[in-house]
């Protein structure tokens, strides 16, 4: 749903996140402004149509504000827009929710302090389930948010008219709207955001020292399991550390599972020590088949039609063009590269059904298909 009135919006933080909200929100109509301390973030977060540098002194006062700064000092950037826009609904969109609104709450504890639980009616914290494992301006995308969950966490004094904007928010960026507490959106990203970072890490830290030989045999399961790994350190500290108990609480339990393979593995021949193996990968089958499809649908397999492609420009859109006259729609994409060669193995996903179809249309325009 869009929202039916353009908004003036102002977006404070102009790296990936906020960059990409204003793209997507450019992309609707709506109007927006750009502050970020660092001026060059601010800039870039023009030049690619985010859009136009905020200038305090000129024009009205935003219906809206994000605040897309890292999570150390949204709750500062938060309590100063509610206090500076006493019309303005603020957002934030921070990957953590419960230390935020704790400072928060706490800030209006003084009496004689400026901010109010009055002034928190007009705050909704929310978190976009989309990212990337870069960061600044220049990795934004509009279309980041397209079919992501979007967590909306309505405090007690959360104002109707605020939770509405955030909903509206999410929706006009393609997103699908979870409402939950911040305590329950913490200790639900720690299963499935915070972890999947510390796996990454920790799996991606032992190749620092490998040889280049055994680099050159990576497959898809390694970069599948460590694309992540890249993220910036910055921002991470930031957020394992405002989630750490229920994150220590899932390690626990990780650390046990790691142990039991550690002692199964120094004998596997030992009686047990197979099925003990098998169990393992087989809860990993289990847990996975729980990871829901597109916009929170149940899991559903899809079937991959590869297509051998060259490695120049132009080809992908040319296989994607030749997908779209057959009328079978993508629903997931991946591109990899033969180690050494000049082609790439363009994997697209379509439902089970349009499989062959697909791969008999795509053969008879010309292109090198394989089915697995
Ligand atoms: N990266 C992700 O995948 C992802 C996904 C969802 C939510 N988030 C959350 O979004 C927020 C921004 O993350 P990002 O990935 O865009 O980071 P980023 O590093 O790309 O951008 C952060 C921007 O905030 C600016 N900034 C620093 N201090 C500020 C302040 N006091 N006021 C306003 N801006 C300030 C920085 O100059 C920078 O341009 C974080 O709170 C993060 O937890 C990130
Ligand atoms: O896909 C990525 O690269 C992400 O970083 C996404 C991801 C996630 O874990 O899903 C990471 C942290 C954010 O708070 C939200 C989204």
């Amino acid at each position: 749903m869009v929202e039916p009135a353009k908004l003036a919006v102002l977006i404070r933080g102009t790296g990936l996140l906020g960059a990409s909200i204003g793209l997507g929100l450019r992309k609707a109509g709506h109007q927006v402004q750009l502050s970020d301390p660092s001026p060059t973030a601010q800039r870039i977060a023009q030049d690619i149509g985010a859009g136009t540098i905020w200038q305090p002194e000129q024009g009205t006062d935003p219906d809206l504000i994000i605040i897309a700064a890292p999570p150390e000092v949204t709750a500062a950037e938060v309590a100063d827009a509610l206090l500076r826009f006493p019309g303005g609904v603020v957002l934030d969109i921070a990957s953590v929710k419960a230390a935020i609104l704790t400072d928060l709450v706490n800030m209006t504890a003084d009496n004689a302090a400026p901010l109010t639980r009055e002034h928190l009616t007009r705050y909704v914290g929310t978190h976009p389930m989309a990212g990337r494992e870069q960061s600044g301006p220049v990795a934004a995308r509009g279309e980041l948010f397209t079919s992501m969950p979007w967590v909306i966490c309505p405090h007690q004094d959360s104002a109707a008219a605020a939770v509405q904007a955030a909903v509206n928010l999410a929706q006009t960026l393609g997103a699908s709207v979870h409402r939950m507490d911040a305590v329950k959106h913490d200790e639900s990203v720690a299963l499935i955001s915070h972890l999947p970072q510390v796996a990454a890490s920790l799996v991606a830290s032992r190749l620092q020292d490998a040889e280049a030989g055994a680099l050159a045999l990576s497959g898809n399961g390694l970069r599948d399991v460590t694309r992540i790994a890249a993220s910036d350190p910055n921002l991470w500290v930031q957020i394992l550390s405002a989630n750490s108990r229920p994150l220590v609480e899932i390690l626990h339990g990780l650390r046990e599972d790691v142990e039991r393979l550690i002692s199964t593995l120094e004998d596997p021949a030992a009686p047990g020590g197979q099925a003990d193996i098998a169990q393992l990968i087989a809860e990993g089958n289990a847990g996975v088949a729980r990871v829901p499809g597109k916009h929170g649908a149940p899991p559903q397999s899809f079937s991959v039609v590869t297509v051998i492609v060259d490695d120049r420009p132009g080809q992908i859109s040319a296989v994607l063009n030749d997908v779209g006259k057959v009328g079978v729609n993508v629903e997931d994409l991946r591109m990899e590269h033969s180690a050494g060669h000049q082609v790439g193995m363009l994997e697209v996903s379509v439902l089970p059904g349009r499989r062959d179809e697909l791969a008999q249309a795509l053969t008879e325009m010309g292109w090198k298909v394989v089915l697995h």
